[in-house]
């Protein structure tokens, strides 16, 4: 799969480690940065690598900062996103076959990385199961650009 990948300070060792797993799994990884621990403000990454999504430059993305609540936060913000915190494998699943995200959030502080890279694997090997998942997922959709 093509998958993006974004951290803040944070995030910048796990996602270094994901990156480094998904590539050898076969996977074509776009880093969308942090390259370094320098301290940067959560939501730049977030916003630019959800874009990545929406003009499918890739499938889905990976965002990883200290809890996963700021990037979860911000990326939900682009019109196109379903960006969804995990922190067990039954919900990094669902996320995918209920929910269609197309982003996962993680929290380097919250999670370790062998948890971290089983909620990668479940997300990334679940499939979107549509039916009445995809009414409610359309619904979802149609709120964009709705304040209110
Ligand atoms: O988890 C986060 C956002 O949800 C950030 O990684 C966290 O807020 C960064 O904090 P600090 O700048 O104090 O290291």
């Amino acid at each position: 799969m093509r998958i993006g990948i974004g951290c803040d300070h944070g995030g910048y060792e796990m996602k270094e480690e994901l990156k480094k797993r998904l590539t050898a799994a076969g996977h074509t990884v776009a880093d969308k940065g942090i390259y370094s621990v320098t301290e940067v403000d959560y939501p730049d990454i977030a916003v630019e690598t959800a874009r990545g999504v929406v003009d499918k430059e890739y499938d889905c993305a990976v965002l990883v900062c200290g809890t996963g609540i700021g990037m979860s936060i911000a990326a939900n913000k682009v019109d196109g996103i379903r960006a969804a915190l995990v922190t067990d494998t039954f919900s990094a699943r669902m996320a995918k076959e209920h929910n269609n995200a197309n982003i996962i959030t993680l929290g380097a502080r919250t999670v370790g990385i062998e948890l971290a890279w089983e909620l990668v694997n479940a997300y990334l090997g679940a499939e979107f199961l549509g039916g009445k998942h995809l009414v409610r997922v359309e619904k979802i959709m149609g709120l964009e650009g709705k304040a209110e």
